[in-house]
């Protein structure tokens, strides 16, 4: 017997997805997939999970990101909080898209079940809502210092509206600039 253990449901930006992951619970908790080539192969396609982070962040009001890695070592990523609730966002960073610089977040926590499924091409990040949020990201390709690429999560041409005032945010991330007027965006 093969049951579905997901359902994705497309966001307003195309290709971006939400993962509703469905646990099998018994008596003793439950299991569930965080991820399944064969069952989310849709998506995936002959992508390939070529290495998996794990952050903890400790301070509700906290950011992360928003970041990217340019091709060619764009990459998917599927993202999925383990522990407390986060706000997780995505930015289209494509090239000719209608929806080019546009936002979308999602709520993931650990009791939703969910899942953000990421393509190349967008900008990724977070606020933590609970404080000690653990997140898990799959991603498509190996990281790539000299190729990574970041907007400025605050960037008044975004207006990502995170749902608490920003608090906690790494250096590297405060310094980023805004997004420069004459940015094209990323051809994959
Ligand atoms: C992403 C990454 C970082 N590092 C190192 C670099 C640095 O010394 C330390 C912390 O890295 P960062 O400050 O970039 O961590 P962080 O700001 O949490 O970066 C993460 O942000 C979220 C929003 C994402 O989408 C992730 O893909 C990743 O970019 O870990 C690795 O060794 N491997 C990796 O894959």
């Amino acid at each position: 017997m093969s049951a579905t253990r997901f359902t994705a449901t497309r966001t307003p930006l195309a290709e971006l997805m939400l993962l509703q992951r469905h646990p099998l619970g018994d008596e003793r908790g439950y299991l569930e997939r965080l991820f399944c080539r064969d069952e989310l192969r849709d998506m995936i396609g002959e992508r390939r999970i070529e290495q998996m982070n794990h952050t903890l962040t400790g301070k509700a009001g906290t950011v992360r990101g928003m970041h990217f890695q340019h091709p060619p070592h764009a990459e998917m990523k599927l993202v999925t909080c383990l522990r407390g609730q986060v706000f997780d966002v995505a930015v289209d960073l494509r090239q000719g898209l209608p929806t080019f610089l546009r936002w979308h977040g999602e709520y993931l926590s650990a009791e939703n079940h969910r899942t953000l499924l990421i393509p190349e091409g967008f900008a990724h990040g977070f606020q933590t809502l609970t404080d000690d949020c653990e997140l898990i990201y799959l991603h498509t390709a190996a990281y790539q210092p000299d190729a990574e690429g970041a907007v400025n999560a605050l960037d008044p041409r975004l207006a990502i509206d995170w749902p608490l005032p920003v608090t906690e945010m790494s250096a590297r991330d405060r310094a980023h600039l805004s997004i420069a007027t004459d940015f094209a965006g990323i051809r994959l």
